[in-house]
């Protein structure tokens, strides 16, 4: 009796050390949408001309059998576009499908071109429950290509996406060993390996696979998603003004004209607006169009500036980019045309 006794105390002692030990790996799941990661080129010393998007993810992941080591990855193609041709639709597949898997992985990663990966890591940061990470990742050169990029890039966000570390963190880029925000990153060489950055510096870096923080995100969403975009069949027209020296406002003019919903002016230095393109804006304005200032300085915030553009109704746009500020508009149209609760919104996000 005793010798049971102490039989069934030792067991019941193990189990829970066993459950431990045989820890299940966390699951993380891919949605593809194609890029230069997934691009084929006649040659293994091209690096451009190739075709994006030319495989599947399971040629992807068929390519990097070490991905299993770190967490069961499973995965499914969205699109196989090169991401210049970025369209709504595939931005609205690709939040159902996140928003859908939210309970069901650990980790999610989008694999995309690198063209416009900025702008959908910041849709996505704008319309998924932020309660998995959610990272994305792209290569510089094709998967045909001597010494491509793509897999280390997609092994290292599939080991960022399963660490719990990367959670509460919004929208994750990883590219080049480097964590980025989905906010704060743009591209920013044309051809470079190392071609994505931060102007207030990353997030962190991959060592060995392993992140390492240095700096933590702003503006970061809490709780629900801050939009929600189901049942939206396509978003409202905004068109991006390039600001220039010698401007005539003929660029606002053809956007009204063409049925912009709304504009964003990438202004010089802090927003500043030609005097001639101004004009423009300020009739778009007093017409309901909602006009946001933003800068092609690269960095910094656009604040006030001068009284006229806070009389004519203009709004700050902050340290977006302009195509950043572009989305965040067309998101914020979804819910208000009021240009002081625009502000509210571009204020909080
Ligand atoms: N490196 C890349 O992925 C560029 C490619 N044009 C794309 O954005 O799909």
């Amino acid at each position: 009796m005793i010798l049971f006794l102490i039989l069934l105390i030792t067991l019941l002692l193990l189990v829970p050390l066993s459950s431990v030990r045989a820890e299940r790996k966390p699951s993380v799941h891919l949605l593809a949408t194609g890029g230069t990661i997934a691009g084929k080129a006649a040659s293994e010393t091209a690096t451009t001309g190739y075709e994006a998007g030319a495989l599947g993810v399971k040629d992807l992941l068929g390519s990097l059998p070490e991905a299993q080591n770190f967490a069961q990855v499973t995965g499914e193609e969205i699109s196989s576009i090169d991401s210049k041709d970025m369209t709504d639709d595939i931005w609205f597949s690709l939040a159902e499908r996140a928003n859908e898997l939210e309970g069901e992985t650990d980790g999610l990663v989008v694999i995309h071109g690198t063209d416009t990966m900025e702008e959908t890591a910041w849709f996505l940061q704008l319309t998924v429950k932020p309660s998995i990470p959610l990272v994305l990742t792209g290569a510089m050169r094709p998967a045909t290509a001597v010494s491509a990029d793509g897999p280390m890039n997609l092994l290292n966000a599939i080991r960022l996406a399963a660490h719990p570390s990367a959670r509460g963190k919004g929208v994750l880029v990883m590219m080049n060993d480097t964590i980025f925000s989905a906010r704060n990153v743009t591209k920013g060489n044309t051809l470079s390996l190392d071609t994505f950055r931060s102007p207030d510096g990353p997030l962190g870096y991959m060592n060995d696979g392993h992140p390492c923080w240095c700096a933590l995100p702003v503006h970061v969403p809490e709780g629900e998603a801050p939009f929600d975009v189901k049942g939206l069949h396509r978003l409202p027209r905004v068109y991006i003004i390039y600001g220039h020296a010698g401007a005539d406002g003929a660029m606002v003019r053809a956007a009204v004209s063409a049925g912009a919903e709304g504009l964003v002016y990438a202004g010089c230095g802090n927003g500043s607006i030609h005097r001639e393109d101004e004009k423009a804006l300020a009739k778009a304005a007093s017409q309901g169009i909602p006009v946001v200032r933003s800068s092609h300085a690269g960095s910094g915030s656009v604040i006030s500036a001068e009284a006229s553009y806070e009389e004519e109704g203009f709004i700050r746009g902050g340290s977006l980019s302009p195509q950043k500020a572009r989305i965040l508009l067309q998101l914020s149209l979804s819910k208000t045309g009021d240009f002081r609760d625009i502000q509210k919104i571009f204020d909080r996000y």
